[in-house]
C-alpha cells in the first residue's frame, strides 16, 4: 500500500497484540458502553466522568451555533478588525493553535495569536503586534478563573482602555461554562459576547466546542465543514462488532495495550503545515492518561532520526496531509517500519480533515484509559503545581523575595541528564521563556543529541503552557521522566495591573512551584537558568554530549504478547 494512504492497523505482530484485547473490548460492549456514557468503563463511581462526555456528541450539537459564529465572524470584518487575541491556557488554547498554524487566516479575516503564557517577553511581543483598537480579544476558560488568563485579561484592558479610538468592552468576548466568574466579569465590563459553552465537557476535550470553533469562525474557516468531518468519524467510531472496523477504539486498544506491553511513547509525526496537532494531542493524551504511576508519553514535534536511535518503547502514528512536503517524513515512516517499529499512518486529504483526526483521538483516549485502567477525565495531580506557586507567591508577598531553587551550570546539567537515563526513560525540556527561532534550533539540536546518545524519548514544553498539558503526566504517569526545566531571566518585567506581583514573578513562581511539586514525587527536576542568551546556553549543554552513540539492540517486537485486562 503507498504511504500516502491510510494505514490504520498495525502490521504484524503488533496487530496480534491489539486483536488478543479485542475480544474483551467487544465482549465488554465497550462502544456502546461509551457512547451510552457509562461512567463504569473506567471507575466504579460517576464523578468527573458523566459530566465530561458532552463531547461525544459536538459534531451536531455545535451546529445550533453555527449563525452566531457567522455573525461575530462579519461583524469583526465590517469593524475591521485585524487581530484576534485568544487568551487561554490548555484545553482552551492548543486547539485554537493547531487552527492557526495549520489554516492561516483566510483572506480579509483577522490574523489570530495565541497567548498562552505568563512570560513578560512573549505578552510584551503580541502586544507590540497588534493595533488593540483593532483588535478582539477572547478570554477563554472553562472554570473562568485561571490565573494566567485573568493576568492576560488584566494586562489587555488596561491597553485597550488606553488607547484612542476603543470600543471598551466591546472588543472582549468571553467563552466560558455557565456561571463562572468570567462570566460574571464579562457582564460587568460589558463584553461584545458571551458564548457560552456546555458545561460537561473538558478542557482537553473542547476543541470542537465554542472554545475551538469561534476563533477558528474568526479565522475564517468554514464551520460546518470541519464539523461534518469529525461527524463522520463519529459515526465510523460507532462500530461495535469489531475492533479494526472503529477507527477511534483501534487506535485507543493499539495505544493501550502497547503501553501495558512497554511501549508506552506515542510519537506523533506530522505534515509541517498541521504539525502543531502534536501539541494539541499531548494535551489530551498527557493529562488524560497520566496518573496513578501509569500513562502513556505522547511525544510532539521531535527531530526524526534513523530508525535503530529509538528504543524498543515507541509507536509511530503519523498524520499525513496530501499535497504538503511529505517527502523526508515518508522516507522516515517507511524505515521505521522497515525496521520493525510499529507504525500507523492517517491520511488527511485536506487540513479541515482535522475535525475527523479530532475526534478520533479524543475516543481513543477515552478507550486507552479503559485498557490502562484509569479515568481519563480528571487531572489529579495539576493542582499541586498551582498550590506551591501560590505558596511561593504568598511567601514573596510576605518578604519581597523568591525561594532559591538549586541551578545547574549546562555542563552539571548534561552530566546530571546523563546519570538518570536509562532504557524506557524520556526527558522532558521546560522552557519558561520566550520562543525564538535559535531557540528552538538548539532544543532540537539537544534533543537530538539525547535521542542519540542515550536512545531515550525527549519532550519539550513551554512553561507555564505544559503545566496545563503534559504536566499531569510528569507527575501522576510512570516514574520514567527526567525533567529539564530552562528559566528566563524574565527582564523586562511587565506589571500585572491592580496586581502585586509582576508576569516575570508568577513565572518565576511557576517554573518553582512546579520543581518542588516533581521534587515532592521524586522525580529528577534540574534546573538551568537560561542567561543573556537562551539558545547559547542550550547549546553549551548540546555541546557537552559528544558523538553519537553505537546503535543500541533494538527488539523488533514487543516486549510480551500481553493477556488483555478484565473488562468492568
Ligand atoms: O479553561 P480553563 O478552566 O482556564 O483551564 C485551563 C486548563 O487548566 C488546567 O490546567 C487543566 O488541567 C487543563 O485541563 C485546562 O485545560
Amino acid at each position: 500500500m503507498a504511504i500516502s494512504s491510510s494505514r490504520e492497523h498495525l502490521a504484524e505482530p503488533y496487530n496480534a497484540v491489539v486483536r488478543d484485547a479485542s475480544a474483551s473490548i467487544v465482549r465488554h460492549q465497550v462502544v456502546e458502553r461509551l457512547w451510552s456514557k457509562d461512567y463504569r468503563l473506567w471507575k466504579p463511581e460517576p464523578t468527573e466522568i458523566t459530566n465530561r462526555l458532552g463531547w461525544l456528541t459536538l459534531p451536531e450539537d455545535m451546529l445550533a451555533h453555527v449563525s452566531a459564529l457567522k455573525t461575530l465572524a462579519a461583524e469583526a470584518r465590517k469593524e475591521g478588525i485585524r487581530d484576534v487575541v485568544l487568551l487561554g491556557m490548555g484545553g482552551s488554547s492548543l486547539g485554537p493553535e493547531v487552527f492557526r498554524t495549520s489554516f492561516g487566516s483566510k483572506k480579509g479575516a483577522p490574523r489570530l495569536w495565541v497567548l498562552d503564557t505568563t512570560v513578560p517577553g512573549w505578552v510584551r511581543s503580541v502586544t507590540k503586534s497588534i493595533l488593540p483598537a483593532r483588535t478582539f480579544f477572547l478570554v477563554a476558560s472553562k472554570s473562568g478563573g485561571t490565573i494566567e488568563v485573568m493576568s492576560l485579561f488584566a494586562h489587555f484592558w488596561k491597553l485597550v482602555a488606553g488607547t484612542k479610538g476603543n470600543r471598551g468592552g466591546q472588543q472582549f468576548i468571553a467563552i466560558t461554562d455557565p456561571g463562572t466568574g468570567l462570566e460574571t466579569m464579562a457582564r460587568e465590563h460589558g463584553f461584545r459576547k458571551i458564548f457560552s459553552n456546555p458545561p460537561d465537557i473538558g478542557g482537553r476535550y473542547s476543541v470542537l466546542s465554542l472554545f475551538g470553533l469561534v476563533p477558528a469562525a474568526l479565522m475564517g474557516l468554514d464551520i460546518p465543514r470541519l464539523l461534518g468531518r469529525a461527524g463522520k468519524m463519529a459515526d465510523r467510531c460507532r462500530e461495535g462488532r469489531s475492533v479494526e472496523g472503529n477507527p477511534g477504539v483501534y487506535l485507543g486498544v493499539a495505544m493501550g495495550t502497547l503501553a501495558k506491553a512497554g511501549r508506552d511513547k506515542v510519537t506523533i509525526l506530522a505534515s509541517p503545515p498541521i504539525d502543531t496537532f502534536g501539541l494539541w494531542a499531548e494535551q489530551l493524551i498527557a493529562e488524560s492518561t497520566g496518573k496513578e504511576t501509569k500513562g502513556i508519553v505522547p511525544v510532539a514535534q521531535e527531530p526524526v532520526l534513523a530508525p535503530g536511535m529509538y528504543g524498543s518503547d515507541r509507536v509511530f502514528v503519523y498524520l499525513r496531509l496530501k499535497g504538503a512536503k511529505n517527502e523526508t517524513l515518508d522516507r522516515h515512516v517507511e524505515a521505521l517500519a522497515r525496521a520493525g517499529h510499529p507504525v500507523l499512518t492517517f491520511a488527511l486529504r485536506d487540513p479541515y480533515d482535522l475535525g475527523a483526526e479530532f475526534f478520533r483521538w479524543e475516543y481513543a483516549t477515552a478507550v486507552a484509559g479503559h485498557v490502562l485502567g484509569i479515568q481519563p477525565f480528571d487531572q489529579p495531580n495539576v493542582q499541586e503545581s498551582k498550590d506551591n506557586t501560590r505558596r511561593v507567591l504568598d511567601g514573596y508577598q510576605s518578604t519581597g523575595r523568591l525561594p532559591e531553587a538549586v541551578v545547574s551550570t549546562p555542563a552539571e546539567a548534561a552530566a546530571e541528564l546523563a546519570g538518570h537515563l536509562h532504557a524506557g526513560s524520556y526527558v522532558a525540556i521546560l522552557a519558561y521563556t520566550t520562543p525564538s527561532k535559535p531557540l528552538e534550533t538548539a532544543i532540537r539540536r539537544l534533543r537530538k543529541a539525547l535521542v542519540q546518545q542515550h536512545h531515550v524519548t525527549t519532550t519539550f514544553g513551554y512553561g507555564p503552557r505544559y503545566l496545563h498539558s503534559t504536566g499531569q503526566l510528569h507527575k501522576g504517569g510512570p516514574a520514567s521522566g527526567v525533567f529539564l526545566e530552562l528559566v528566563d531571566r524574565m527582564t523586562p518585567d511587565l506589571q500585572i495591573p491592580a496586581q502585586t506581583f509582576s508576569f516575570g514573578t508568577l513565572a518565576k513562581a511557576q517554573a518553582t512551584g512546579d520543581l518542588e511539586s516533581l521534587q515532592a514525587h521524586g522525580r529528577p527536576a534540574i534546573r538551568v537558568m537560561l542567561g543573556p542568551t537562551p539558545a547559547a546556553t542550550v547549546n553549551a549543554i548540546v555541546s557537552r554530549f559528544g558523538a553519537p552513540a553505537a546503535r543500541p539492540r533494538r527488539q523488533t517486537v514487543p516486549a510480551k504478547r500481553s493477556s488483555s485486562r478484565r473488562s468492568r
